[in-house]
């Protein structure tokens, strides 16, 4: 008999995936058993971490304590959090923090180990830049690094740790770390609405100083042609990572780990060529249809059918790219470069 062992709080803890993730929650639910409780309790514990990140009412010293020490409360029995903003999407999940301690502490030691270690690098990471301002091309990688490359590296020990994938690829940690930047790049391009409003800005100044004098301009329908170019610079730095995101992906042979990687992918490459070009991205948060998001949900079974996605995304943008675009032969290096690694 399979023996269900889904303790309460773990129930809770999957509820609170559902919660806070929509992306996510489903690719996690479908991991190999000998994952999904790390993977799901990895997540919940950097949501948690984030959702402190992201809280612009908590003031800055504050802020700071909480993300350096954030890696020792998750050992904490009965912690909580419960000086969250009034608009913090996932306050409930640090109020309720202590089913997410629980259920960690029961994870097999080395789990743990992994886990906190990267909560500690990435609350640091976070912890220095709650006062820097993201305005090299440096700053932007180590920000995107500190953000979800190190998720990128976490997750890649843990299917080494866990057997499921081969040794190497907890130790590849550089394509490991583009698997995040491609993510975490993708939705900085595309939230950049819904941020300058929020008041902050991760696109970095090294970039959009080129096309507006302020944030403010940048999304202003009076530097529309201006907002555009930088926009696709923005997706341009973004799909410079895709060669490191097929090598990595043919590196995972678990069938349920491999879609884990490859749905979030293939999502992300169609977000960016939607936003190629795409003035509504200024105005609004686009997303792509829930239709087409099926369909690559569908697709991404295998390494050949997501580099088939790539090349018709690629395509895409190369369509959509025009001659009078600063970044045109830019673009056509980049995307001729990735075409022909698939
Ligand atoms: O507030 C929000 O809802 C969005 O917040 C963004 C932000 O604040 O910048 C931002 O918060 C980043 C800090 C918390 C990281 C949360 C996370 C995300 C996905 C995971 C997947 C599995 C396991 C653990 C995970 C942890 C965010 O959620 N960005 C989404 C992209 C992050 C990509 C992470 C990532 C990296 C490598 C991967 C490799 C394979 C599969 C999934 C991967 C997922
Ligand atoms: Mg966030
Ligand atoms: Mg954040």
């Amino acid at each position: 008999t399979v023996k269900l062992q889904v303790s309460g709080d773990m129930k809770r803890c999957y509820d609170f995936l559902e919660m806070t993730s929509r992306s996510f929650a489903a690719v996690i639910q479908e991991l190999n058993p000998k994952l999904r409780d790390a993977i799901c309790l990895f997540y919940l514990i950097l949501r948690g971490l984030d959702t402190i990140e992201d809280d612009m009412t908590i003031p800055g010293a504050k802020k700071r304590d909480l993300l350096e020490k954030f890696h020792t409360v998750i050992y904490e029995d009965g912690w909580s959090f419960k000086e969250s903003g009034p608009d913090e999407k996932d306050a409930l999940l640090l109020v309720e923090f202590s089913v997410v301690v629980s259920e960690f502490k029961r994870l097999p030691v080395e789990f743990q180990d992994i886990i906190a270690d990267i909560t500690r690098r990435m609350g640091s990471g976070m912890a220095k830049y709650t006062r820097a301002r993201v305005e090299t091309l440096d700053d932007y990688n180590e920000y995107c690094h500190y953000v979800a490359g190190l998720v990128g590296h976490g997750l890649s020990r843990l299917f080494s740790e866990s057997g499921l994938e081969d040794k190497s690829v907890g130790e590849n940690l550089d394509l490991a770390n583009s698997m995040g930047l491609f993510l975490q790049k993708t939705n900085i391009t595309r939230d950049i609405n819904e941020d300058v409003l929020d008041g902050r800005c991760f696109w970095p100044s090294a970039i959009w100083s080129k096309y507006a004098d302020s944030e403010d301009t940048l999304i202003a329908k009076s530097n529309r042609e201006r907002g555009i170019e930088g926009l696709n610079e923005m997706c341009t730095n973004a799909l410079s990572h895709i060669p490191d995101v097929m090598e990595y992906l043919s590196s995972i042979h678990e069938p349920t780990v491999f879609k884990f990687c490859a749905i979030p992918q293939s999502m992300a490459i169609a977000t960016i060529a939607l936003c190629y070009n795409n003035g509504r991205v200024l105005d609004d948060n686009v997303k792509i249809r829930k239709g087409e998001a099926l369909k690559l949900i569908a697709a991404s079974t295998s390494l050949d059918s997501v580099k088939c996605i790539f090349y018709r995304y690629l395509e895409e943008i190369e369509r959509k790219n025009e001659p009078s675009n600063p970044m045109y032969e830019q673009v056509r290096k980049i995307v001729d470069k990735a075409k022909k690694d698939i």
